[in-house]
C-alpha cells in the first residue's frame, strides 16, 4: 500500500508545525480511548491453556524491542517531517503508545511487516490524552520531546507495570537542570520553559541511571539550546537504540552505552529511517523457555551482547549456547536432562542481569537442583510471581528483596495450576512453569502478556508447545 506521506524519504521537509495549542486536549483523545487494542477493551477476558510436559524444537523470530521502540516513538515527537521505523512489534503498548501520539495530533501509519511511517509536523496540541497515558510506563516519554520542541507540556503520570513506586523525580530534576519549570498538579506532570520558548543545555547527574529518565532527557537536551552533560545515565542498549535514532534525525548525543552523554543541542531535527534493536527480553524469555523445558532450539535476531548476563547463567546451569551464521542463537538444555544445576542471581542496571527477566529465570530455578537465591535491587515490588509460582508446588522463601528457590534432586516438581499474571513478565514466567509442569496449566491476566510479548503462544506452539487461548468464561479445566 501506498504511504499517504510520501515521500517520507526527503529528510529536508521542514514544515511549520501547527503551533495552535489553544485547544489542549485534542478530540482524537477521545476516539482514542474507543479505539480497540487488548489493553483497552473490557471484553473478552482471556486465558491461556497449556498442556505442560512439551518438548520444543524449531526455530523462533525474535521481535523488535518493545522498550526501544516506545521511547524511539516518543521521539518522533523532537523530528520535523516524517521517519519511517522498522521493527516496531505488534503489542498493546505500542497501539496505546500510537493512540497516545495520535491524540496530540501526529499522524501514524502502520504498514505490514512492522513498519511504521509517523507524521508529527500536524501537532496541534502539548497535552497528550491523560488515559492512554497513564495505561503505559512509555505514554510519559513524550514528555521531554514535547516540551523541548514547544517549550511546554502537560502530560499525565504514567502507569506500566505494577512492581513498585516508580517516581518520577529523577526526570523532574532533569528536566529542572535544563531550564524547564516542572510541577505536579492533579496527577499531571505541567511544564515549561522558563525563558518561555526553549530549554537551555545544563549538567545533570543522576541519582540512579534511571532508563526513562535517561531517555527523556536525552530527547530534551537534543533540542536545548547549547551543551548539555548527563552523568550517571543508563546504558541499557534501548537508550543507545534511542541515541542512534536521535542522531539519525539530525542530533549529536555522544557517548550512548557509558555513563556519560555528551549532547549538544540541535535547533531542529529531521524525520530519518531507522530499524529497532531485537528485543533482548523476548529473546531471554525463549532461552529460558528451551532450558525450562529441556529442550533444543534456534531463535533469531539476537544481538550476543544484549543477553550476555543470561547467557552466563543457563551456561553455568548447564545449557548449551552456540551461535551460527545461519540459524542464529541455538541453546540446548537437552544433554542435561533433569540436571539443570540451581544458581545465585542478583537483577541491576544492564550490563547486570535484567530485572525484565527475573520472573521467568524464577520459574526455571524451582526445576534446578540444589538452592538457588535470587535478589531483585531494581524494583522493590517484583516478587508477586512468587505466590503464583507456588501453586505449581515450587518452594519459594521470600525475604526482603530475595527469594531462596528450593529445587529438588531429580527434574520438574511442578504441577499445572490456575494461575493469574499480574504484570508483564510475571505472566511469562506463569506461561514457562506451565510449560514445564505435569497436567494442565490456565493462565489468566493475559492482557498483562499482550502488553510485551508478540504472538507469544503462536510462537510457542510453532516450536511444539500446546497452548490455545480461551474465553475466561469457559470452564477452568484445572481442578
Ligand atoms: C518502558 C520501559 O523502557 N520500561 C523499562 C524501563 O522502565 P523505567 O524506565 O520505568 O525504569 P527505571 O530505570 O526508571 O527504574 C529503575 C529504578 O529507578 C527508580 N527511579 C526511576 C526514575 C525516577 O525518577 N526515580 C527513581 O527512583 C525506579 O523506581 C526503579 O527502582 O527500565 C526498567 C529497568 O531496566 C525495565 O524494567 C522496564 O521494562
Ligand atoms: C516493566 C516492564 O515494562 P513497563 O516499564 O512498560 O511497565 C517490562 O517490560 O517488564
Amino acid at each position: 500500500m501506498a504511504s499517504i506521506f510520501q515521500p517520507w524519504i526527503n529528510k529536508s521537509i521542514h514544515k511549520k508545525p501547527t503551533t495552535n495549542f489553544l485547544r489542549k486536549t485534542h478530540p482524537v483523545c477521545q476516539i482514542s480511548t474507543l479505539q480497540t487494542s487488548p489493553e483497552q477493551t473490557p471484553f473478552p477476558e482471556e486465558k491461556l491453556v497449556i498442556v505442560g510436559g512439551t518438548t520444543l524444537s524449531g526455530h523462533v523470530n525474535i521481535s523488535g524491542s518493545k522498550n526501544s521502540a516506545l521511547p524511539i516513538l516518543a521521539g518522533t515527537l523532537c523530528c520535523s517531517g516524517p521517519s519511517k521505523l522498522h521493527k516496531i512489534p505488534n503489542l498493546s503498548d505500542i497501539t496505546t503508545m500510537m493512540s497516545v501520539l495520535r491524540s496530540l495530533g501526529v499522524r501514524i501509519e502502520v504498514l505490514s511487516n512492522g513498519e511504521v511511517i509517523v507524521d508529527t509536523d500536524g501537532v496541534s496540541c502539548f497535552e497528550p490524552c491523560s488515559d492512554l497515558v497513564s495505561k503505559i510506563r512509555g505514554g510519559f516519554f513524550v514528555l521531554g520531546p514535547i516540551l523541548a520542541r514547544f517549550g511546554e507540556a502537560v502530560v499525565a503520570l504514567p502507569g506500566g507495570c505494577d512492581i513498585g513506586a516508580r517516581p518520577i523525580d529523577l526526570y523532574i530534576q532533569g528536566l529542572r537542570s535544563l531550564g524547564a519549570v516542572v510541577e505536579v498538579k492533579n496527577g499531571k506532570v505541567c511544564a515549561h520553559a522558563a525563558n518561555g520558548r526553549r530549554l537551555v543545555g545544563g549538567n545533570f547527574l543522576l541519582g540512579y541511571p534511571s532508563v526513562g529518565a535517561t531517555e527523556t532527557l536525552m530527547m530534551a537536551a537534543s533540542l536545548a539550546d547549547g551543551k548539555t552533560v548527563l552523568s550517571n545515565v543508563a546504558k541499557e542498549p534501548e537508550v543507545v537504540d534511542l541515541a542512534e535514532f536521535l542522531n539519525a534525525s539530525g542530533a549529536s548525543v555522544e557517548g550512548a552505552g557509558s555513563s556519560t552523554l555528551v549532547i549538544n543541542g540541535k535547533k531542529r531535527l529531521h524525520g530519518s529511517e531507522h530499524t529497532v534493536i531485537p528485543d533482548r527480553i523476548e529473546a531471554g524469555t525463549y532461552m529460558i523457555a528451551a532450558a525450562i523445558t529441556r529442550s533444543c532450539f534456534s531463535m533469531s535476531p539476537v544481538i550476543p551482547l544484549h543477553v550476555s548476563s543470561l547467557v552466563e547463567k543457563l551456561s553455568a546451569a548447564g545449557c548449551r549456547i552456540r551461535q551460527s551464521k545461519s540459524n542464529g542463537f541455538e541453546i540446548s538444555a537437552v544433554p542435561s536432562k533433569s540436571s539443570l544445576r540451581g544458581f545465585d542471581v542478583r537483577t541491576g542496571p544492564f550490563p547486570q542481569f535484567p530485572t525484565d527477566l527475573q520472573p521467568q529465570l524464577m520459574a526455571l530455578l524451582t526445576t534446578c537442583t540444589g538452592t538457588s537465591s535470587v535478589e531483585e535491587s531494581v524494583f522493590e515490588g517484583r516478587m508477586r510471581h512468587v505466590r503464583e509460582l507456588e501453586k505449581f508446588g515450587a518452594r519459594i522463601q521470600v525475604c526482603g528483596s530475595t527469594a531462596l528457590i528450593y529445587g529438588k534432586e531429580r527434574g520438574s516438581t511442578l504441577y499445572g495450576s490456575r494461575v493469574t499474571a499480574t504484570d508483564l513478565r510475571c505472566g511469562a514466567s506463569l506461561v514457562l512453569a506451565g510449560m514445564a509442569a505435569e497436567g494442565i496449566t490456565e493462565v489468566e491476566g493475559v492482557i498483562h502478556i499482550d502488553r510485551g510479548y508478540e504472538d507469544l503462544e503462536m510462537k510457542l506452539n510453532g516450536l511444539g508447545a500446546r497452548i490455545s487461548r480461551q474465553n475466561v468464561l469457559i470452564p477452568s479445566a484445572v481442578a
